[in-house]
């Protein structure tokens, strides 16, 4: 069976990179627009009641337009953006964490953020064992390379060569906080501090833990038992190989994954730990995991046409 696939905004960052994934597979076609055509609001609702999945990679307004032209029961969708992230109705595609069953069901299903990916799969589970409390005001630094911004940022930081650290949402409401708060179940909205680096793909988000004043915390080897085992059946999120030398780097040059991996570092006294995730943006923190949940939709193999 071949499975009609809509991308609404394909011409965008991380529409270019769902159709690079989906092209080749024969179990998808590809509902197209020309250029002439992409933003034309009748060929976009003709496009999207044809379609047996949806892919939106569109901004807010334009995401929920899209979801209000679809007249009909059977078109599914994946929306890429921040739109229905702690929408009523909409399941949460974040598989590993949300369950495979409940998105593979799903009519609706919005894509985490980038960022939010790697603070969930990191601090989610070990809240749900009891091994963190809920109640602590989590803190998360996080880095992206460039392309987390779509394309206006991408055009920023390829023409200015000299910006080498931008740090932002220095109001501390950035959009990505109502589903963190949300999907980990924390009572307090976590403190985030996101920064943008001169690399044009990859991220590293980073959870400190004051472990010893934290009541209810476990140590730093059991948090990372707990992950290894949460993660163990996966294969797409897993526990990284801690480095020899001491340190983690974001390469500028490196390929493109749709890995995620999590890593627990600790004082020697276990009373401090750094939890870390290194995903890449466009990979698991966008695209990968849009074609990771349509193939969990049309009952695939998850990994089909990922780079692992
Ligand atoms: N980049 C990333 O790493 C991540 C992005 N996302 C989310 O995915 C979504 C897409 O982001 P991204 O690809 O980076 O953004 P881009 O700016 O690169 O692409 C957005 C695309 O949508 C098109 N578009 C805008 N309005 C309309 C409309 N009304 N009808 C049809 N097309 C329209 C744009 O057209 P035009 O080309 O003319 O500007 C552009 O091609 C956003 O919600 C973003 O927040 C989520 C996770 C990570
Ligand atoms: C570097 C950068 O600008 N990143 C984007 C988030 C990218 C992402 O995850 O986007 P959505 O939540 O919109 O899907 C930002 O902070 O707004």
């Amino acid at each position: 069976m071949t499975h009609r696939v809509f991308i609404d905004g394909a011409a965008g960052t991380t529409g270019l990179e769902i159709a690079e994934r989906l092209g080749g597979r024969s179990e998808f076609s590809l509902i197209t627009l020309d250029e002439g055509r992409r933003k034309d609001a009748a060929a976009r609702a003709e496009a999207l009641n044809a379609a047996d999945f949806v892919i939106l990679c569109l901004p807010d307004d334009a995401a929920r337009e899209a979801v209000a032209m679809i007249a009909n029961d059977s078109t599914r969708v994946i929306d890429a953006s921040t739109a229905h992230r702690v929408a009523p109705g909409w399941v949460y595609g974040l598989p590993e964490v949300s369950g495979h069953a409940v998105v593979a069901e799903a009519k609706r299903v919005s894509n985490p953020g980038c960022y939010s990916t790697g603070f969930i799969a990191l601090v989610a589970p070990l809240i749900r064992e009891g091994l963190l409390p809920a109640d602590w005001p989590y803190i998360c630094h996080a880095v992206s390379g460039y392309s987390g911004g779509g394309k206006a940022l991408i055009e920023r930081f390829e023409a200015d060569r000299d910006i080498a650290w931008r740090g932002y949402a220095l109001s501390l409401g950035h959009k990505h906080v109502p589903e963190m708060q949300a999907r980990c179940g924390l009572s307090l909205a976590p403190l985030f501090s996101p920064a943008v680096v001169p690399a044009h793909r990859g991220m590293f988000v980073e959870v400190p833990l004051p472990l010893a004043a934290m009541q209810g915390a476990a140590a730093p080897q059991r948090l990372w038992d707990a992950l290894a085992a949460f993660y163990a059946e996966s294969p797409v999120v897993g526990m990284g190989t801690a480095p020899d030398d001491g340190e983690l780097l974001l390469r500028a040059s490196s390929a493109g994954s749709d890995r995620l991996d999590l890593f627990v570092f600790a004082s020697p006294d276990g009373s401090q730990a750094r939890l870390v995730a290194r995903l890449d943006n466009l990979g698991k923190g966008a695209s990968g995991a849009c074609v990771q949940n349509l193939n969990i939709m049309a009952g695939l193999s998850e990994t089909a046409g990922l780079r692992l």
